[in-house]
């Protein structure tokens, strides 16, 4: 008895050692996999499969109670944090198992604060100087809206920091962008904010006003800069100075996204959202040499707003320069003075949808046929981009002309996949898994710092 005793013990102990060792190397592998996917300008993608929820169950049919429960079985799964398994089995073939693999997966289990906590790295990068773009994608219903800005009440859209626990990565991204930017000196960072949705292939900037400060969606066009970027003329951008004034942005903004009952989803978003926060680094060059990227927005903001909304230390520089409008160069060239713009670009898409389920028709129907036709335009250019081929095809859709910069560019790009885990969704599931196997396979080169701001050390 003692000598199996002491086995057991001694086995006991080799196990905790060899587990121990497991998520060392575990570890390791990570910290490769993230310096490999740096090295090789990829495209980063997460995966999450939600739960199975009420509205997957309740019949939109008169199905069988038979075929009703098939349609409603589980067919994603979750092996491991890196690996889905799919059972596909269709009416008249055998059962195939077919496995994805991305940067990480989450379970139905996994909260809204572990998906985050592999986000926020990314928002240091954004500080250290790199463009950022997390991006939701997935078919209507699966999960992107929640992923992204957190659950979405009967009624109405409020985003709250109350409900904290359930906040997505919008609200969470800003407030650790503000966290961070706290820990910076005083008035060396400050942070715009545009909002944008691309709704039947327009773009609308959800932030411009009317004459008596209203807000309403005001079309506008996106185009290619001479430096080869996209870019959108007279988008607004406001200025916040913490995330509680960012949410309330957001939220107004939020009322306008235009929303469309279908059999799929109650809620179901008919439009991309694109919320873009600038951040502009102030820092003193050794030299007067000015980047391309370095003001190249200037033009766009309007001075009597930045002049009222930028901190005190900004408004002095101002007295030192006696106009804001004379052009960045010649505002950097006197005093040495950098200003280094970084983009964090959040992107809840439309969901892809199967016209036959979600049973729409008139102003939906043109609507989905909109959506599908831009998340299939996402699709050719991300296979153009992992061919290499030299042509790019980002015009074929202004959601694709929009977000060039940072699916083509040099920003360091997640895609958030979101998939419905039942039967009834398998083909729209399978499509949302071959789109994310085919983000991974592009290689866009390394990643491009902006020059780091003189104040870094204080990191
Ligand atoms: N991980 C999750 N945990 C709990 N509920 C979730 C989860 N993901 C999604 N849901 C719920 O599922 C429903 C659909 O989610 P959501 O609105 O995010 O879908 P969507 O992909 O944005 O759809 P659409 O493209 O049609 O706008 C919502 O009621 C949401 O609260």
């Amino acid at each position: 008895m003692q000598t199996f005793q002491t086995k057991a013990f001694d086995l006991e102990q080799s196990l905790q050692e060899v587990n121990e060792r497991y998520q060392q190397e575990k570890q390791k592998r990570k910290i490769l996999h993230n310096s490999l996917v740096e090295l090789r300008g990829n495209i980063r993608v997460h995966c999450r499969i939600r739960p199975l929820l009420p509205f997957d169950i309740a019949s939109g049919h008169t199905a069988s109670q038979d075929r009703h429960k098939k349609l409603s079985e589980e067919v994603a799964h979750v092996i491991n944090e890196e690996t889905v398994l799919v059972k596909c089995s269709r009416p008249g073939h055998t059962l195939v198992s077919k496995t994805f693999q991305f940067d990480r997966v989450y379970s139905a289990a996994e909260s809204q604060d572990v998906v985050f906590a592999d986000v926020a790295p990314l928002l240091t990068s954004l500080l250290d100087g790199y463009n950022v773009c997390i991006m939701a994608y997935g078919q209507t219903g699966s999960g992107k809206t929640y992923t992204m800005l957190g659950p979405q009440s009967e009624d109405e859209v409020t985003l709250s920091i109350k409900d904290e626990p359930e906040l997505g990565v919008i609200p969470r991204a800003t407030e650790e962008v503000f966290r961070l930017i706290s820990e910076k000196p005083p008035g060396s960072h400050w942070v715009e904010v545009s909002v944008v949705e691309v709704y039947n292939n327009e773009i609308f900037d959800l932030l411009a006003k009317d004459g008596c400060g209203t807000v309403f969606g005001i079309k506008r066009d996106v185009v290619t800069t001479k430096e080869g970027k996209s870019d959108v003329p007279l988008l607004t951008y406001e200025t916040v100075e913490n995330a509680v004034e960012f949410l309330q942005l957001v939220d107004r903004c939020l009322q306008l996204r235009v929303k469309h009952p279908t059999l799929v989803h109650a809620h179901s978003s008919r439009s991309h959202l694109v919320v873009t926060l600038t951040i502009t680094t102030k820092a003193v060059s050794a030299d007067s040499f000015a980047p391309p990227w370095a003001d190249e927005q200037s033009s766009q903001r309007r001075s009597k707003e930045l002049f009222c909304t930028f901190p005190q230390q900004m408004k002095d520089d101002k007295l030192i320069f006696p106009s804001r409008a004379s052009s960045p160069v010649q505002f950097q060239s006197v005093e040495k003075l950098k200003h280094i713009k970084t983009k964090l670009q959040l992107v809840d898409l439309a969901g892809s949808e199967c016209v036959g389920m979600s049973g729409v028709t008139g102003t939906a129907l043109r609507e989905t046929s909109f959506i599908n036709r831009s998340l299939s335009a996402l699709s050719d250019v991300l296979g153009a981009l992992a061919e290499q081929r030299s042509h790019v095809p980002y015009r074929n859709s202004k959601l694709t002309h929009l977000l060039q910069d940072s699916i083509g560019g040099d920003a360091k790009l997640l895609v958030m996949l979101c998939v419905s885990p039942c039967q009834k969704y398998l083909t729209e599931s399978l499509q949302s898994l071959g789109f994310g196997t085919r983000a991974r396979q592009v290689q866009r080169g390394q990643f491009k710092k902006r020059n780091p701001p003189v104040s870094s050390k204080s990191k």
